[in-house]
Order: structure tokens, then C-alpha cells, then sequence
């Protein structure tokens, strides 16, 4: 397009004209001329009765359908386009000529104005070039230099050819390219010289830069030449006009760009190569932004190529890593160039996979980085090949269970935190007895239905922290970190043997029972290091088996003997309820100055007929272990009211009776409805009840005892703190309880007045229940001594034998009024 500005007046001049045009040919006029992106669109329009459309688009779509049209190109004198001058016919019904000289008159005319606008811009071409070598100047002719050897200094390839398209200047760098000789090229034309198509290819890119009136660059194509195969020239083409605007011919300048099109080229290709890759390739320029994606890589992240050219990549972040770990990506990468590992990254759709990926920073010229690139593929599916066959490794495949190395290991690891800890740990062998039968009579199949759900009911009896394997075809091993005690072990053996109390199903109708033969062993009494341990295990259960089959046995003989009788105490205590071997004892509490009773406490007494008496302190802690404290607690608290109401039905009076509550009982959210349901059945008046709460518990958890206890404090029960001092009480907490009194332990009670800590220790609780406005009770008092040290210290009320064993309520009429 040529840049020259046509003045306003002559616009007018031409708008003018067009007008006239159409009002004589009854026509619409419009002047189009080519724009910037050589689009040709209206500067012109006459004629039209609505103009607001005053686009060529608008124009030439509105009228052309329905109209004859006259259209007539406008050139400059160098044959570059301006525009184009077109008439638009309108029917005219009341005309006496025809449409057909209608339409020659408006040729005519439109002839004779476009000749006239192409004179004016042929004049307004030749100012303007007046103006430019006035401006720029011109070479004198004494600086002139010799053109041809001007051009022969170019490696580029120059030519001119005429107007009639021949050959008229070219340096030698043409000759040698075509291989033809100066007379061979001058005044032929592109016909003459080339393939037909080639030299038609030419031709229209000459006619292209004379349309436009400027440079174009033309193709690329293939050269040829005598020493090289094959290479690339880029040619730019430009028309010459003479200062008043008439074309001289073409010039050309051709340079070669084999280089840049074998990089072109080696891009291209990287790109198929990349585009075809299974991997997913991702580009950043240095800042981090991405500027192009290949491969699998929407395929692998499920984002488009849009959705993330101009974002960092930090957007596929999973937020898995720390900073350490880009911290140590980002160094690898700025000082070695590359980076290769795993990078666990977020999909589209929100999931995170693991990725294995290369990133390479890749360098400009000028040493710095200019790009990352990420070459990187899903590695999902082999990690989760690598898992399973992790956990083939470590698992039984039957079950699921840990095998043996895992169980080895396992044991190895809990050796060493019980040598750290000085703590004890336990092993049990379980071999599941005549299983040998079981896989004969009903096949292995079958066989291995019950191994998987003995696993499954074993797994449901295990504590959370023990470890359960199978290490061959019926033995199984339990690890008990932490566990030795033979009564803790006895408690877990026999949840084990619960896995055995149901019958298995052997298909659809038929049912078998099975027992196991268990062997324990513990550390460190039976082995310091785990295959010891599992060797005595083993050695433990075969002689369990020998015994009788569906036992157990401790390697060490003695905790055989010893977690026995636990076991005969957990079977007795079980059956103690129903059996009606429970009563209870009262002990009175004595006001210190009066020594009038103040209350009884209840005290629990279990005779078993055949293990005889047996003393709270040995069976309470172990209705707590195997959850029967409750139902116990239960008993004692409606024993001990339906005995409060029997005096009071005597008319007795006995201040309160205290019943003792265990810290599992309280604990339960159905506690304080329970208390509640009991003193309604029974009709005992809560005014009468006392509580007494181990320290220990109130101290576990005080928020949930301050809850519980006051609502309990509301109904008019008294509650005290038992064995007081012998955990840590928080004073925040404690006066926040709503209790009424301390219970000074009688471990500090027993040494008084000669041993100087315990006698301080009372008198400081004496001091602190004061202090908090409470009652002080003590406990255990045996002796006058310890008496009148705990009087004289302040203390208010006294409970012991040196005033009452706990006893039957028969034998306590003394200290009922
Ligand atoms: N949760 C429940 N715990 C209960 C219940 N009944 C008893 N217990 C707790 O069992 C522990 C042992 O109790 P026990 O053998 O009954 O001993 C109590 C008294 O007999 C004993 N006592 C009383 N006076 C003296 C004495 O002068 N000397 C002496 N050596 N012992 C004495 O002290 C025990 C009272 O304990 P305490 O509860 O701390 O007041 C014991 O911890 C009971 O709490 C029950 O029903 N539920």
C-alpha cells in the first residue's frame, strides 16, 4: 500500500463527481479504497438513501444482490492498487431507457472518472516524490559508485528485472546460484529461464509487490547450486517507480536461509517428535510462564494447551512437597541444568499422581537461560505396581496379613523401644489345631475360607498398637508391644481364644469348631532378640498342645501357673453377678471432735465358693480391665441405697453413705442418668448419697468431671475426692469441682506422726481443703497417735479401724442413731 495522503479537497472533488454519477444514472457510487491490511473498504459512498452503513462490506452486501454493477480498479501510476470505483444500478421503473443503456452510460461515465482520480493520483504520487528527494536528497555523481560492482560484493542474490519482466541487473551471486552466465540470465524472463512453474510462481510475486506498491517478501524456495545439495533463499521483491510515479520494473533480493530453515526445520521436527511422545513435554520461558506444551500433556494433566500457555506451573502443584524439596530442584536445575525425579503434581480433575520428570533449563547465546524445558510421564500405574508388589512382599497373600518378614521386622523395631523404654513385650504363637483335617475333609479351598476369616475375627480381637501374621499355613503371631504382664496377657490370650468360641461355616449348611494351641513368650525373660522370642514362642505352644489342646502356655513355666489363676479369677468374676457373690461392708466416717458417725462408707466384699474371699483391691482392677466395672458399679450403687432406705424405713439415722466410683464408670455419658434412675427406683434421697471419685480420674479429664459432677452436685449428692494426694491435682481444677471434700490416702496416713513427709503432707491437704473450703476426712487411722496428730492438725472427720472395720450392716448399730 502506498503511503501517500490524498488531500480533502480532492476527496470532495472526487465525492463530487460520484454524486453526479448517480443522480444521472440513477446508481449508487461507492469509492473503495485499500487499507492497511489491503482490505479495500469505503472512503466514498453516493446515492444510498440510508448512509449510517457507510462500510464497503455493508455497501456492496446490501446493493449487490439485487444490482448491475460497474466496477472499475483505481490505480497509482506504478500500478500499485488504490481502490476500486464501483456503481450500483437501480431499478428504475419509470425510465424510458432500458437497463442495458442505463448500464453502458454508467460505464462510460464511470470510466471517465476513474481516468480523471487516477490522474490526480499520478500527480499527487509525483509531489510526493518531489518532496522525498528534496528531502533526502540525492548521491552526486561524483560519489556515484559503480552499481555492478556494488551488487557482485553481495553474497545475497540481486536483481531488477524490467517491466516486461526481464533481466536487467543481477550480481554475480545470481549467475553462480543459477549456474548460467551473464548473457545466459540478461533480458530473459522467468519463462526463459525456469520450469514453468517456478517461473509462474515468480511472476505472481512480482505482480503481488507492484500490486501493493511495497516490499513483500516473496516464498521461500529451494535453490540450487553446483557444490551444495540443496538449500533455502527467502526473496524480498519491491517494486521501482520513477519519481513521477511510473514503474520501472522489479528488484529482487534473495538471501539464503538454509541456516535459519534447518533450525526451522530441526524445531519442526523436535515438535512432531515431541507432539508424538508418550511423554508429556511442557516449556517455560525463564520467568516460569508456559509458552508451549507437547506430548501427552494434556493427556497427563487433562488441561488443554490454552488453558495453560501464559500460567506458571506451579498451578499443577499438589502441595506434597516442602520447600526443601523445590529448594533442592531449583539448585540442581540452575547449576547443573537438569533435574531428574519424582513430582507428585495435581490433575485437572483435582487428583494427585506422581510424575517422573527431566527439567532442563536451556541457554541463549548469551549463556543465560532462556527456557525450561519439562519432559515428564505419569508414573501412577508403576507406582502402584511398585505398592502391590511391596505389599506382596510383606503381606500374606491369603489374608492380608503381615507375613514373616514384616512380623520379624516389626518385632526387631518394637525390641529396640523396649530396650530403650525397660519395658516388657510379648509374643503368641497360634497354631490352630487339627487343621490338618479340616483341609482333608473339606478340601483346601475351603480351608483357606477359614484361615481368611479366623484372620479377620483374630484382627477384630487385637489391640490397636499389636501386630497380627501369619507366617504359615494355620500359625498365626500376635505382638504385643509393651504387653508381659501375666495378667495383661492372660486378659489378651483370652480375647484371642474368643476368635474360636463361634463355629466357622464350611459352605452353605455345614459348621465347624475349632480351638488353637498358644504359646507365649516375653521379653526379656525368654530371648532378647526376636527369632528367640519366636523360637520359645513356638516351643511355648508346642507344649501347650502336648497338654491338651485348645491351651496355652508361657515359656517360663511360672507365668503359666500365674496367668491361670488370673484366668480362673476373670471366669469366676464373671459369673460373681449372677451368682450373687457380691455384698457389701460399711465403714462408718466419724465427726473428729464428737466421734458421732457422719456416715458409712460402702465397701464392696466378693466371696467366691470355690477361690473363697477375694479383696477389692486384686478383683476391682480387673472388672476395670475386662469392662465389668460398670455392671458392678451398677450393683454396688443400688445395694448401697436400697441399704440407706432399709434404715431409713428403721428409722436410722446414718449422716450419708459413701459408694466408691471407679473412673470407667463416671467417664460413661450415661452416668449421671444412671445415679439419677437409681435413687428413683430405689426412693433413696440424693441428700443421703455420697460419691467418692478417685483423684486420678477427676484430673484425667476435669472439664468432662466439672460437667458431670455438678449436675450431680445439683441434686443434692456431696461428693469427695478419694485418695487424695496421691495424684496431681491441678488447684485451677480443683476449685473449680464442685466438691465437698478431701480424703487425705491413708498411705499418708500410715506413717504419721513419725515419718516428717507423710505428717507434712497432711497437714498441708488439711490446709489446702480448708483453704478451698472444704471438708477434710482421713482415712486409715489405726492408732490414737495417728489420731491426735490428725485432730490437733485440723482434720474434720476420721474413718479406720481404730474406730470400725468396714462391716455388715447388722454389726453397725452402735454407730446408728
Ligand atoms: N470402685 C469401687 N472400688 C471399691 C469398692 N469397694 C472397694 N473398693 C476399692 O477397693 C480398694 C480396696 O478396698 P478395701 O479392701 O475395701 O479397703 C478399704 C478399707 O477396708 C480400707 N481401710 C479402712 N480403714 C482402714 C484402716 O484403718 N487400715 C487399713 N489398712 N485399711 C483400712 O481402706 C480401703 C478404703 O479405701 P478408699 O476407697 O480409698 O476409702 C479401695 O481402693 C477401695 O476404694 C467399690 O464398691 N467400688
Amino acid at each position: 500500500m502506498i503511503d501517500i495522503n490524498v488531500p480533502q479537497d480532492t476527496w470532495l472533488k472526487w465525492q463530487a463527481s460520484i454524486d453526479l454519477i448517480t443522480r444521472i444514472s440513477h446508481c449508487v457510487g461507492v469509492l473503495s479504497v485499500v487499507d492497511a491490511e489491503n482490505q479495500l473498504c469505503a472512503k466514498i459512498s453516493a446515492g444510498l438513501k440510508d448512509e449510517d452503513t457507510a462500510s464497503y462490506e455493508a455497501i456492496s452486501l446490501n446493493i449487490k444482490e439485487t444490482s448491475e454493477r460497474v466496477s472499475i480498479a483505481l490505480l497509482w501510476p506504478s500500478k500499485a492498487i488504490f481502490g476500486e470505483l464501483s456503481f450500483y444500478l437501480i431499478e428504475q421503473t419509470d425510465k424510458a431507457e432500458g437497463p442495458t443503456d442505463c448500464l453502458v452510460q454508467t460505464k462510460q461515465l464511470a470510466r471517465l472518472t476513474a481516468d480523471n482520480i487516477e490522474l490526480q493520483l499520478a500527480e499527487l504520487y509525483r509531489q510526493y516524490r518531489c518532496q522525498e528527494s528534496q528531502v533526502r536528497g540525492r548521491v552526486s555523481n561524483g560519489d556515484v559508485i559503480d552499481l555492478q560492482l556494488f551488487i557482485d560484493s553481495l553474497k545475497e542474490h540481486v536483481w531488477m528485472k524490467d517491466i516486461e519482466g526481464r533481466y536487467v541487473i543481477f550480481n554475480r551471486s545470481v549467475e553462480k546460484s543459477w549456474g548460467k552466465t551473464r548473457e545466459e540470465i540478461m533480458n530473459k524472463t522467468d519463462e526463459e529461464l525456469f520450469v514453468a512453474d517456478l517461473a509462474e510462481e515468480f511472476i505472481q510475486a512480482d505482480t503481488e509487490a507492484i500490486n501493493k506498491g511495497e516490499q513483500i517478501t516473496a516464498g521461500e524456495c529451494e535453490g540450487q547450486h553446483a557444490e551444495i545439495d540443496r538449500y533455502w533463499l527467502e526473496t524480498a521483491k519491491v517494486p521501482v517507480v520513477t519519481d513521477d510515479g511510473c514503474l520501472k520494473g522489479v528488484i529482487g533480493l534473495s538471501r539464503n536461509i538454509s541456516q535459519h530453515k534447518a533450525v526451522q526445520e530441526q524445531l519442526e521436527l523436535s515438535g512432531r517428535v515431541f507432539e508424538n511422545s508418550v511423554e508429556g513435554v511442557m516449556i517455560t520461558d525463564r520467568d516460569g510462564k508456559i509458552i508451549e506444551t507437547y506430548g501427552a500433556f494434556s493427556e497427563i494433566t487433562g488441561y488443554s494447551r490454552e488453558e495453560v500457555l501464559g500460567k506458571n506451573p506451579s498451578m499443577f502443584s499438589s502441595g506434597r512437597h516442602d520447600k526443601a524439596f523445590y529448594d533442592d530442584l531449583w539448585t540442581g536445575l540452575l547449576h547443573k541444568g537438569r533435574w531428574h525425579g519424582e513430582i507428585w503434581n495435581r490433575r485437572k480433575n483435582g487428583a494427585i499422581f506422581p510424575q517422573l520428570v527431566t527439567l532442563s533449563s536451556m541457554l541463549g547465546d548469551d549463556g543465560l537461560v532462556r527456557y525450561f524445558v519439562a519432559v515428564f510421564t505419569d508414573i501412577s500405574a508403576q507406582k502402584k505396581n511398585e505398592e502391590q508388589l511391596a505389599h506382596l512382599a510383606y503381606h500374606d497373600p491369603l489374608t492380608n496379613l503381615p507375613n514373616r518378614m514384616t512380623l520379624t521386622a516389626q518385632i526387631e523395631q518394637e525390641l529396640r523401644h523396649a530396650q530403650y523404654q525397660g519395658s516388657q513385650l510379648a509374643i503368641v504363637f497360634i497354631d490352630v489345631d487339627l487343621f490338618k483335617q479340616i483341609n482333608d475333609s473339606f478340601g483346601h479351598l475351603m480351608g483357606d475360607e477359614i484361615l481368611v476369616e479366623l484372620a479377620n475375627r483374630l484382627t477384630a480381637q487385637k489391640g490397636a498398637e499389636d501386630t497380627l501374621a501369619r507366617i504359615g499355613g494355620d500359625e498365626f503371631v500376635v505382638l504385643f508391644p509393651g504387653g508381659g504382664g501375666s495378667e495383661e496377657l492372660t486378659l489378651a490370650l483370652s480375647k484371642l481364644r474368643e476368635a474360636f468360641e463361634q463355629p466357622f461355616s464350611v459352605g452353605e449348611n455345614d459348621q465347624v469348631r475349632l480351638t488353637a494351641s498358644m504359646g507365649v513368650s516375653v521379653y526379656p525373660h525368654d530371648g532378647k532378640d526376636g527369632y528367640t522370642l519366636l523360637r520359645n514362642a513356638d516351643a511355648a505352644k508346642h507344649r501347650a498342645k502336648q497338654d491338651s489342646r485348645n491351651s496355652y502356655a508361657f515359656y517360663t513355666e511360672s507365668l503359666t501357673l500365674e496367668s491361670r489363676e488370673h484366668l480362673k479369677l476373670q471366669s469366676a468374676l464373671h459369673m460373681a453377678l449372677e451368682e450373687g457373690n457380691f455384698h457389701l461392708v460399711y465403714q462408718p466416717k466419724l465427726n473428729f471432735n464428737s466421734l458421732k458417725t457422719v456416715g458409712f462408707e460402702a465397701l464392696l466384699r466378693w466371696r467366691d465358693p470355690v477361690l473363697g474371699d477375694i479383696s477389692p483391691g486384686v478383683f476391682i482392677p480387673i472388672a476395670e480391665k475386662i469392662g465389668l466395672i460398670n455392671a458392678i458399679g451398677s450393683w454396688v450403687l443400688r445395694a448401697a441405697c436400697l441399704q440407706g432406705v432399709k434404715w431409713i424405713e428403721q428409722g436410722k439415722t446414718f449422716g450419708r453413705i459413701a459408694v466408691n466410683i471407679a473412673g470407667q464408670q463416671i467417664k460413661r455419658s450415661s452416668f449421671v442418668e444412671e445415679v439419677k434412675q437409681i435413687l428413683n427406683e430405689t426412693g433413696f434421697p440424693a441428700q443421703s448419697l455420697e460419691l467418692e471419685v478417685t483423684e486420678s480420674f477427676m484430673m484425667s479429664d476435669p472439664e468432662v468431671a466439672i460437667r458431670d459432677l455438678r449436675v450431680l452436685g445439683d441434686l443434692g449428692i456431696e461428693l469427695s475426692v478419694d485418695d487424695f494426694g496421691t495424684g496431681y491435682s491441678s488447684l485451677n481444677y480443683l476449685k473449680k469441682l464442685p466438691i465437698h471434700k478431701l480424703k487425705i490416702d491413708q498411705s499418708f496416713v500410715r506413717d504419721i506422726p513419725s515419718d516428717a513427709n507423710n505428717t507434712a503432707i497432711a497437714k498441708a491437704v488439711i490446709a489446702l481443703g480448708h483453704a478451698l473450703n472444704l471438708q477434710v476426712i482421713a482415712e486409715g487411722v489405726e492408732t490414737e497417735e495417728q489420731a491426735d496428730f490428725l485432730r490437733e492438725s485440723g482434720c474434720d472427720e476420721v474413718q479406720g479401724y481404730l474406730y470400725s472395720r468396714p462391716q455388715l450392716p447388722e454389726a453397725l448399730q452402735q454407730f446408728l442413731y
